[in-house]
């Protein structure tokens, strides 16, 4: 099935998929978790497995880029049920907005209350350094801005309301926790907090376009993310979301800096097991009666 290109999947083929998925695992998640370019190792840490290639859920789109393995994986993470994406879908894809975001009502019907995404991202604050871990205290999405929204279309109430509010997308309890949690584990010295800018891409920023966004407020740079989290807060759920500093965008003509997906997944390489050991435990601690411990 594949939506209209100006309603996007109705509220039937995303029941129908979670429903799907929901009689062949038995497993009725509260938290889901959208992996990054290179990120996706978390999901290897799921005990009792039941895994779903993409390609064989229906109405999903594949996975096409090196460092997202295209698998929807079903488990417990410190004894919580959770669903994984071991890879997203971006908007250079060539996939409609809709589509990206999909899988976003699909883990509200499946139960998910809360989604904690990663993404790679280029460090625009001169404060950041290479392997800083930025939790997102905001974005600017430029496609929204030029009216690729993915809410774009007529509205199901079944979801959300036709006007959702974003100025509180990132749950301000979530961003604590994650401090709290980054402190004990002693990670203080490379966590930051910041203002995430999406781009169409796939190219990555001129130098003019990455001092632009720097002016403009946004401390990080990518081509994800911020679609999903519309999606997901408009059907209630709750967001944390953390940029892995892959690389620092080039701000200065005399730089030989050059910006390639090399250098990202090898930057989520050498970062990943502690990103993988802040986002488990805070699995542990988050209460689904909007508390955490
Ligand atoms: O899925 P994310 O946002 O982590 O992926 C970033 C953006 C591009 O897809 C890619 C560029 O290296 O990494
Ligand atoms: N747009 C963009 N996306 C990224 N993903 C990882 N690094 C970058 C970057 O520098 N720019």
């Amino acid at each position: 099935m594949f939506p209209d290109a100006n309603t996007g999947y109705t509220y039937e083929d995303c029941k129908a998929t979670a429903d799907w998925l929901l009689t062949q695992t038995g497993l009725s998640p509260l938290v889901g978790i959208v992996c990054g370019s290179g990120l996706g190792g978390l999901a290897d840490l799921l005990k009792d497995q039941v895994v779903f290639n993409y390609k064989d859920i229906p109405n999903f789109p594949q996975s096409t880029v090196h460092g997202h393995a295209g698998r929807l994986v079903f488990g417990t993470l410190k004894g919580r049920a959770c669903v994984c994406m071991q890879g997203r879908f971006h908007l250079y894809e060539g996939y409609p907005i809709q589509k990206i975001t999909l899988p976003m009502r699909i883990f509200k019907l499946l139960g998910v209350e809360t989604v904690l995404m990663t993404n790679a991202a280029g460090g625009l604050n001169q404060d950041f350094k290479v392997g800083d871990v930025m939790i997102i205290k905001d974005h600017l999405n430029m496609p929204g801005l030029a009216g690729n929204n993915p809410l774009s279309g007529p509205n199901d109430e079944r979801f959300g309301v036709r006007f959702p509010c974003m100025s509180d997308a990132y749950d301000r309890e979530l961003q604590q926790l994650a401090l709290d949690v980054g402190q004990d584990l002693g990670y203080g010295d490379f966590l930051r907090e910041g203002v995430y800018c999406v781009l169409g891409g796939p190219s990555f920023e001129t130098i003019a376009e990455c001092r632009m966004l720097s002016k403009l407020g946004a401390d990080a740079v990518g081509m994800s993310t911020v679609h999903e989290v519309i999606v997901a807060r408009h059907c209630g759920m709750r967001v944390l979301a953390l940029s892995l500093i892959t690389n620092q965008a080039v701000m200065d003509y005399d730089s030989e800096e050059k910006a390639n997906h090399e250098e990202v997944l090898e930057t989520g390489k050498q970062r990943a097991e502690q990103l993988e050991r802040l986002i488990s435990t805070m699995v542990a601690r988050i209460e689904h009666n909007n508390n955490y411990v």
